[in-house]
């Protein structure tokens, strides 16, 4: 590998936004550029970007309104601001990988068995599955990596996978897979593994509470549990998602309402969670805001923290106990409140927290006299991408 000059580019699709990050390969991955491209599908595309160390964040307006059109503008404006020759690698995060249990090279074959699976995660999938397809295109012959978030979970045991319908449908891939996987990978590898061997700290919960939020049960390192399940619209109550939904609601609403399973979808995905709740916005920092004034917002900051906080004792039980707590996410990282909120009720577990260093955001939340080690981290699914990248180009990466 050429000392310093090596590239290795990575794209991140959500439900409505592309994250990218650049990084220079050497000893270590530094990134030298990294963005999102905002609202997508909306009226107001815009990419924000920056150059670490360099310029604070710059907006660009696109004119763009889908993934393809906007990936290919992607590519035109990345092309201006890098040197594309050296760009050795592109890893990209795919969210739904069946049973995939590590990255892999993009191939055809690789391709069509995502197609025929795009269904199980509408609101990623397809997209992904378009975005992958511009950047191969204009780059047939540069080594291209998907990276599943479902990778970590294959570890859960089978009791954890079952979904309770007729054992017929396992066949069709009906089960339970588990999502949020590259930012639980990286929150493991921060947690310092010889402080825990030493204080046996091996029973971990990560939270990763963003605009798609899970919670995830980790013994040793392993995966046993997690709060998504079949797909990333079930588990905890998210920005715009339902969450686990008792099977009468659906049957009765889609009879009731005389709904197509395309309207379903949508009222699932796109119109519950934060936003059906507050009828006002998905956005928690919002929401926080005018809670006080406001019932509808008021009663789905507390839906959400009683529905984390639940999620947080099953899985101690599951875990036969508990020694680290972990925050991440956007609301995880960012919100004392909401933090506290969760945690308040949880002391007969052993957790407590110290309320000025929570108020800081500081990376140990725990008070001394908390048996449960409770931290914030903020996850980084770019740095995992890029590490995997490297991994299939053989390049050895200190980070
Ligand atoms: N300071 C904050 N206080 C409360 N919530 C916050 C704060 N900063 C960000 N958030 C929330 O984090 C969520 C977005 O999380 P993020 O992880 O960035 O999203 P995504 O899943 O799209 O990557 C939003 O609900 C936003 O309001
Ligand atoms: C898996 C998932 O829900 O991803 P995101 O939070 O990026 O939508
Ligand atoms: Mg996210």
């Amino acid at each position: 590998m050429k000392k310093g000059k090596n590239h290795v580019l990575t794209i991140n699709g959500g439900s409505s936004s592309i994250k990218f990050a650049l990084y220079q390969a050497d000893v270590r991955l530094n990134e030298i550029l990294s963005g999102e491209i905002e609202n997508i599908g909306q009226k107001s595309v815009a990419l924000r970007f920056k150059n670490p160390g360099h310029h604070p964040t710059h907006k660009i307006d696109l004119k763009t309104n889908d993934y393809e059109s906007t990936a290919s503008w992607l590519i035109g404006w990345l092309e201006k601001q890098v040197d594309f020759e050296l760009v050795k690698g592109i890893g990209h995060r795919v969210v739904q990988g069946l049973d995939h249990d590590k990255p892999e090279k993009i191939t055809d074959d690789l391709m069509d068995d995502l197609k025929k699976i795009s269904a199980f995660d509408p609101e990623h999938l397809p997209e992904e599955i378009k975005m992958i397809s511009v950047f191969r295109k204009r780059y047939p012959d540069l080594v291209q990596v998907a990276c599943f978030d479902t990778s970590f979970h294959t570890t859960m045991p089978p009791v954890a996978k079952l979904v309770s319908i007729p054992r017929r449908f396992q066949a069709m891939g009906i089960k339970r897979y588990g999502f949020h996987g590259l930012s639980y990978a990286y929150l493991m590898e921060q947690l310092d593994l010889e402080e825990w061997r030493e204080t046996s700290r091996h029973r971990v919960i990560l939270a990763h509470l963003g605009n798609g939020a899970s919670l995830a049960a980790v013994k040793e390192g392993k995966s046993i549990d997690t709060s998504m399940g079949f797909s990333p619209a079930g588990g905890i109550p998210m920005g715009t998602r339902s969450g686990d939904l008792d099977p009468g609601v659906a049957w009765y609403l889609m009879k009731s309402q005389s709904l197509s399973p395309k309207q379903f979808n949508h009222l699932l995905n796109h119109e519950s969670g934060l936003l059906g709740i507050s009828e006002t916005s998905a956005d928690m920092r919002e929401l926080l805001k005018i809670q006080a004034n406001d019932r509808r917002a008021a009663e789905a900051v507390e839906l959400f923290c009683y529905q984390v906080r639940k999620s947080i004792g099953s899985f101690a039980a599951a875990l036969h106990g508990l020694d680290t707590l972990v925050f991440s996410g956007g609301i995880g990282e960012n919100s004392p409140e909401v933090r506290e909120r969760i945690c308040h009720g949880l002391e007969f577990l052993g957790i407590e927290l110290d309320k000025e260093k929570n108020s800081n955001n500081e990376p140990f939340i725990s008070a001394d006299i908390s048996t449960i080690s409770v931290r914030v981290i903020p996850t980084n699914e770019e740095l995992m991408i890029a590490k995997s990248v490297c991994d299939i180009l053989d390049y050895n990466i200190k980070n």
